[in-house]
């Protein structure tokens, strides 16, 4: 019976479960058997006129057979489709040939103790076959233990899996997933079968394409499909430069300043005032602001230097630990609050976080424009220079949510102005001078609910000091209000009103806020007002952090990459082993060697010098140096996967061409890195 074919041409097909027709045999009756094999041995044509012998002792009449196969008698052909569930049809197992039963059942070599016997299985009861009953190829080299998920599996369906195969997977599914969509990369145990099929789903993982880079969007359009360009394997220009330029702010220092070497821990003063101008206004003390390095944690931080202030109720200095238990993205962090007099003078020191390169609110959008808040009646037509509504909007729920915080926990901010909020970075502020207050005006200070709503009257000039930059917010409100009125949002509007204004009694009517109606004002009653706002600049957050996720997952690889090369350049021609071959080790040694080979000449090291020289120094057919980074990317890429491809290594005399794969280049790496590791001795010796 063909059965055997299975192990020949058609086991591929049969494998996959696929019969396909192959005519090719129709000619050679007489010597060719069927190749229309199933999976089961059968020919799926036998009863509908097939050509070819389905068994041997047919052979001699097979002439015959075929001159009688097509006339008008002739059945038309059907294919046989599989059940649903992926096990063989009724319709097929009900015209089985009866000889098949007799059939030797073909045995992969490297399936032995999950082949069943071969059993008999009487005419009548064909129609009970069923896919388990029979073997399908297997691969020699599968391991059938590596079937996973299937707890229940029985051998010989273990036998008929094949992993690779969408169809035989789903075959293998128990019953009642059968109608279910497989998703392959679901991570989702719970349902569909994928609690059994993904129960150890690495056994079956197909090796990862770690050198195929998966650029994420946003995409070029003006490129064809595989065309890259070298900023797609790198975070964007602005970003970096933004990034650098906050590191490089972070760590400057001033080699020749007059300020004090240190303030308690804190070293390496360097003032972040724009201006020498000493101002009172805010604290009622003037206040400078210096970053400054700490030597018990080596982080940078910001002290706000209170000039003058003389501390005369020890528990003043107190006032400050709950600040430090304020756990928001929107304040700088408070760290610690001491005096010094290292300045000189009495001071007071507040310590929070650090932001490179911030600017205040007032830097940032008032400064320009010649006002200052609570300041001067400077004109304001050039609408060109407004700030966007939603930037304001974004303000807003930032100083909302960090109120509601410290509010909650029974504080109150105090200082809401623009020169005391820093933006950190597009869009992003923080408050920076809560707190001093509680320690400034400890001894004269007011019920915290009466801050609280000052908070909130606050927050409201803030905003139209930023929206009417040309109006005193303080003494004319309305003003504002109406310029307000002109350029924003009608929602803006009523938010600010809701504000600016005392909380109503509880019997008035509706408000823009609905909380007002029942008399109540405070920070909860004004963020339910503006839910509808926060949605927007949560989803306004939600795309700047795809971005953002976006930038970092071009950087992922190459981190990969330059430990790579990091180990490459501890391995190449290392100076120290020209004369042994390797790291030294003493004799006896089971390391030790007794050649004189260079290190770099012998073994897998040849190789990798030589890669480092096809991977950096290559030249063109003029001698020119190929500077390409794509063909570094790809080679180190290939290299870290370990890749089948090979490459012609040629020697630097070019009397030798080494054809080596990405693979034993990379196994050489490892070989050889793992050399040096254990020679530490040898190289500590030389540092
Ligand atoms: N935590 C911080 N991290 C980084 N920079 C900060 C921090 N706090 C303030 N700054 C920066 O320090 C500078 C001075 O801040 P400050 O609060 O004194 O503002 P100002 O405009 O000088 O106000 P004033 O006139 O009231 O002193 C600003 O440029 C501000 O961006």
């Amino acid at each position: 019976m063909a059965a055997a074919g299975g192990n020949g041409g058609g086991s591929n097909d049969a494998r996959r479960g696929i019969s396909s027709p192959r005519p090719k045999g129709r000619d050679n009756a007489k010597n060719t058997l069927c190749r229309n094999v199933t999976i089961f041995g059968h020919c799926k044509y036998e009863n509908s006129g097939c050509a070819y012998n389905h068994d041997t002792s047919k052979a001699n009449t097979a002439n015959n057979t075929t001159k009688q196969r097509f006339n008008v008698d002739s059945p038309s052909f059907t294919p046989l489709q599989p059940a649903t569930n992926g096990a063989i049809s009724a319709v097929r197992s009900a015209t089985i040939s009866p000889k098949a039963v007799n059939a030797t059942v073909f045995t992969p070599k490297a399936v032995k103790s999950l082949t069943p016997t071969p059993q008999s299985y009487p005419k009548d009861s064909s129609s009970d076959w069923s896919a388990h009953d029979f073997q399908d190829f297997v691969p020699q080299s599968y391991d059938p233990s590596q079937l996973v998920g299937y707890p229940n599996a029985t051998a010989s369906l273990i036998n008929g899996y094949d992993p690779f195969n969408v169809q035989s997977t789903l075959s293998a599914l128990p019953a009642t997933n059968h109608q279910a969509q497989l998703n392959p990369y679901s991570t989702e145990t719970s349902t569909l079968g994928g609690a059994a099929y993904f129960q150890n789903s690495n056994s079956f993982a197909q090796p990862l394409q770690y050198h195929a880079y998966f650029p994420l969007g946003p995409h070029r359009e003006n490129l064809l499909a595989y065309q890259r360009t070298a900023h797609d394997f790198f975070i964007s220009d602005h970003l970096r430069d933004d990034l650098q330029r906050k590191a490089e702010a972070s760590r400057q220092i001033l080699p020749s300043s007059t300020l004090p070497a240190q303030i308690e821990h804190f070293h390496s003063l360097v003032p972040l005032d724009t201006n020498n101008r000493p101002n009172a206004s805010t604290f009622g003390y003037p206040s400078w602001v210096y970053k400054a390095v700490s030597s018990k944690d080596g982080f940078t931080y910001a002290l706000r230097r209170l000039e003058g202030f003389r501390l005369t109720n020890d528990k003043a200095i107190k006032a400050i630990q709950p600040w430090k238990r304020i756990n928001n993205g929107s304040i700088c962090t408070i760290h610690d609050c001491f005096t010094t007099r290292e300045f000189g003078d009495s001071s007071l020191i507040l310590i929070t976080d650090y932001h490179p390169l911030s600017k205040t609110l007032q830097e940032t959008h008032l400064n320009q424009q010649g006002h200052r808040f609570h300041g001067g009646r400077q004109r304001y037509h050039d609408q060109s220079n407004l700030i966007p509504e939603q930037t304001i909007w974004g303000y807003v729920v930032q100083i909302a949510s960090v109120l509601k915080v410290i509010h909650g926990t029974n504080l109150a901010a105090r200082v809401l102005i623009p020169s005391k909020m820093i933006v950190t970075s597009k869009g992003r502020i923080r408050l920076t001078g809560c707190g001093i207050q509680d320690v400034t005006m400890y001894d004269t200070s007011r019920p915290v609910s009466d801050l609280q709503q000052e908070d909130l009257v606050n927050l409201g000039r803030l905003i139209l000091s930023l929206v009417a930059p040309n109006h005193n917010t303080t003494t004319n409100p309305q003003k504002a209000l109406d310029t307000l009125n002109r350029t924003y949002s009608e929602r803006l509007r009523e938010a600010v009103t809701w504000l600016l204004n005392p909380a109503p009694p509880p019997s008035t009517p509706t408000s823009p806020t609905g909380g007002a109606a029942l008399g109540i004002k405070d920070i909860d009653t004004f963020l339910q007002g503006i839910a509808a706002q926060i949605v927007t600049v949560l989803d306004n957050t939600f795309h700047a952090e795809d971005t953002l996720m976006s930038s970092l997952s071009r950087e992922l690889e190459n981190g990969r990459l330059v430990r790579l090369l990091t180990k490459l350049g501890f391995i190449n021609e290392r100076p120290e082993y020209e004369s042994t071959g390797g790291p030294h080790h003493p004799p006896g040694h089971p390391n030790h060697h007794s050649t004189n080979n260079q290190w770099s000449e012998t073994g897998d090291r040849y190789y990798l010098k030589l890669f480092r020289d096809y991977v950096f120094h290559q030249v063109d057919s003029e001698g020119r140096p190929v500077v390409d980074l794509a063909h570094v990317l790809s080679c180190l890429n290939k290299l870290d996967a370990g890749s089948d491809e090979r490459i012609s290594l040629v020697s630097r005399d070019e009397q030798n061409v080494m054809v080596v794969s990405y693979r034993e280049l990379k196994r050489g790496i490892e070989g050889a890195f793992l050399e040096l590791s254990k020679g530490g001795g040898a190289t500590g010796r030389r540092r």
